[in-house]
């Protein structure tokens, strides 16, 4: 897509309004931008983000991407009144629908099958269809103040689209029908005990630590990581025989897509050169 810049530029990068990117060192954060509404989730801002995970796919300044939340806020979730209320008022099932694809396309189908590695950094408030996204992504951090909640029954509502999936997919069953049942929040603390977020962190140390860990990240091979977490992800829904046959068609694969050899060099660095350890830490690509 292109739109004027304003500056006589066409600028082909399709975010701008309710999405922002910047590029760090092969990090590229992307950030929810509607501040004013806690980052609620409207219908342009979701249309943008499909545009915006399809081009940072395939932009090299993108080896890892950061999700988190302009402000105060991750996200409050789906826009009560332009995904609702709005919606409702034209009446029509096609916008229902357009507007439904758009939210799940980019919140589970695009971001939980990206071929880069994605971390949620949660910033601050997480409520409702935020949840979608956050376990979308491969990682998760979090303030450890920061305020989560499935606030769905709390205006009247079960959850919607596939947030009690993405639940059953993180949480034991306790907590996941306890905080859907109740509707009541809890903190970055508990979020991680319950394994719903890697860590909570202070709000001081909260980029620092995903940075940290999205640079790890962004400097290992690209080809193998896309094969190791698409195996898992892909493989936990199959039977053990199917996995086994898929797993080693996704390891084989990866060797044939690895211009870099990192097998090769792994193996070499350790069975000959001797120069590392492999359970303690990785070769040096360099060599
Ligand atoms: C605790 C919050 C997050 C922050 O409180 P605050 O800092 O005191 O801020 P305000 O409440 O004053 O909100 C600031 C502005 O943001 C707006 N806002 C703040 N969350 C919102 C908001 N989710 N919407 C639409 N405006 C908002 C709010 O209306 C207000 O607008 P304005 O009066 O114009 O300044 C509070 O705003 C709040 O409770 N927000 C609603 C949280 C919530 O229940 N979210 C919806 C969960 S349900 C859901 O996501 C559904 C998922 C779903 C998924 C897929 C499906 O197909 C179907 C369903």
């Amino acid at each position: 897509m292109s739109t004027a810049a304003g500056n006589g530029r066409v600028r082909t990068e399709p975010w701008g309004d309710t999405v922002l990117v910047e590029f760090d060192e092969g990090i590229a954060w992307v950030t929810l931008n509607r501040p004013d509404k806690r980052n609620a989730m409207n219908p342009a801002l979701n249309d943008e983000m499909v545009r915006v995970l399809d081009h940072l796919e395939g932009d090299d300044r993108c080896r890892v991407l950061v999700l988190t939340g302009a402000g105060e806020s991750f996200s409050a979730g789906m826009d009560l009144k332009e995904y609702f209320r709005e919606v409702d008022a034209t009446g029509s099932t096609a916008v229902q629908i357009r507007v439904r694809r758009a939210s799940a396309e980019w919140q589970w189908k695009r971001l939980a099958n990206w071929s880069k590695p994605t971390i949620a950094m949660v910033n601050g408030w997480c409520f409702g269809g935020a949840f979608t996204p956050l376990v979308a992504c491969d990682l998760a951090f979090a303030d450890e103040d920061a305020q989560f909640g499935l606030s769905e029954v709390n205006w009247g509502i079960p959850p919607g689209g596939v947030v009690s999936r993405a639940l059953a997919a993180t949480v034991p069953q306790r907590d996941a029908l306890y905080h859907i049942m109740t509707g009541e929040p809890f903190d970055g603390r508990r979020a991680a005990q319950m394994r719903l977020v890697n860590e909570a962190l202070p709000a001081g140390r909260l980029r620092e630590r995903t940075r940290e860990v999205a640079l790890k990240l962004a400097s290992m091979n690209q080809v193998v990581l896309h094969a190791a977490k698409t195996g898992y992800k892909i493989a936990q829904e199959m039977p053990w025989e199917q996995a086994e046959d898929y797993l080693y068609a996704k390891l084989d694969q990866s060797q044939f897509a690895d211009k870099a050899g990192a097998r090769a060099k792994g193996l070499t660095q350790f069975l000959d050169q001797k120069s590392y350890r492999p359970g303690l830490s990785a070769f040096d690509p360099e060599k």
